[in-house]
């Protein structure tokens, strides 16, 4: 299967001059400017193969941006080699803007007084689409995003989640092979963020459109991307699955048992440890009872301390048990680790 994107040692280093406070300062920074530089992209390597699905995550300032403007052809690398969709995207931005589609949750790219309609009219043009190809794709558009409803509303008329689906349909027109989303669902409400994520999920699989997603909601990821990339100050921690982080750096798991309604009593009567909390007698190494609610307990225990089903099986051969489920640590909070402690994930075992 063929790259979309191919990028080796790819960086960017901003020069920023600093100004001095005051009005002599500010005299002084233009004859003896203090320049300073920022990292905002190191040394990043990244394949994306074509059709795949791919999350872009990182706090603020970690250079998602300057890469997804890199990847485009909006900013020159400093340094490394870059090509995506075959193509040099500064010196062949031209060619490569007739193959990618680009989409801001925060910035529209439809002309605000105008009709939705006259808008995807006017990107036509611009983009230079037949108008027979313009007609099937709008077709097909306007039935897989809904858009009917509001194609004659004024662009400042339509609710976030109604602008959003004009702005996709607007960067697919031309049928790209590669669409950048940056935030594609900030500040909707659920219903529509579902909305916008099955659309991109039937985009990726009728069309195999590849898709590179900046989002600070880990829904977007665990819902859309099979694989996720961490970058913090302008570096890769990770490269791999949502699943695999977790299991990696994921820490405890929850086991939440339900017991039958008569072992609720046994569990009031239950010692107490040396901090006045419940516990429960001889249990394995490593598993800590957090909390007793009427007949429901949670017991945590860490990966590697033993298989779940032992535990299971611990339990239901002291209490008679109805319902039991375990609790993933949330995909935000591992992420959270990741970045405070600054875990590089430098084996490239687990890399897709
Ligand atoms: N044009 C520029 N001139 C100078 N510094 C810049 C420029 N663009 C970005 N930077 C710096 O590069 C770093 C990375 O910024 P970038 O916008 O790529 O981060 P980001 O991950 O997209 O953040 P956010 O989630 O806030 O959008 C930051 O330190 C930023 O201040």
């Amino acid at each position: 299967m063929s790259m979309m994107i191919e990028a080796e040692g790819l960086s960017k280093t901003f020069r920023i001059t600093k100004r001095r406070p005051g009005f002599l300062g500010g005299l002084r920074s233009v004859v003896d400017p203090e320049v300073r530089t920022v990292s905002a992209v190191r040394e990043l390597n990244l394949q994306v193969k074509r059709g795949e699905m791919i999350g872009l995550v990182g706090p603020n300032g970690a250079g998602k941006s300057t890469t997804i403007k890199m990847l485009t052809g909006i900013l020159m690398p400093s340094a490394g080699q870059l090509r995506v969709a075959g193509l040099l995207p500064v010196r062949q931005r031209r060619e490569l803007a007739g193959r990618i589609g680009v989409v801001f949750g925060q910035r529209s790219q439809l002309w605000w007084d105008l009709p939705l309609q006259d808008s995807l009219q006017l990107l036509r043009h611009l983009y230079r689409v037949p108008e027979q190809r313009h007609q099937h794709n709008l077709g097909q558009l306007r039935k897989m995003l809904d858009l009917d409803e509001f194609m004659d509303t004024p662009v400042r008329q339509l609710s976030l989640g109604q602008r959003m689906r004009g702005d996709l349909a607007a960067a697919l027109l031309h049928d790209p092979e590669l669409l950048y989303l940056d935030e594609p669902t900030i500040g909707l409400d659920v219903v529509a963020k579902a909305r916008i994520r099955e659309f991109l999920l039937s985009l990726n699989a009728e069309r195999g459109t590849t898709v590179l997603i900046t989002t600070h909601d880990m829904d977007d990821i665990e819902t859309l991307c099979p694989r996720m990339l961490i970058v913090d100050h302008g570096r890769k921690l990770y490269d791999g699955t949502v699943d695999t982080i977790r299991e990696r750096f994921g820490g405890q798991r929850t086991l939440v048992a339900v017991l039958e309604a008569n072992e609720t009593v046994a569990l009031s009567t239950l010692p107490m440890d040396e901090i006045g909390n419940s516990s429960l007698p001889d249990l394995p190494p490593g598993v800590r009872l957090q909390k007793i609610e009427g007949p429901r307990l949670e017991l945590s225990f860490g990966r590697d301390t033993m298989p779940a089903h032992e535990l299971v099986a611990w339990l239901g051969a002291r209490y008679r048990l109805r319902d039991v489920t375990f609790l993933e640590p949330e995909i935000e909070a591992v992420i959270r680790r990741i970045y405070e402690e600054n875990l590089l994930i430098e084996d490239s075992s687990i890399a897709v």
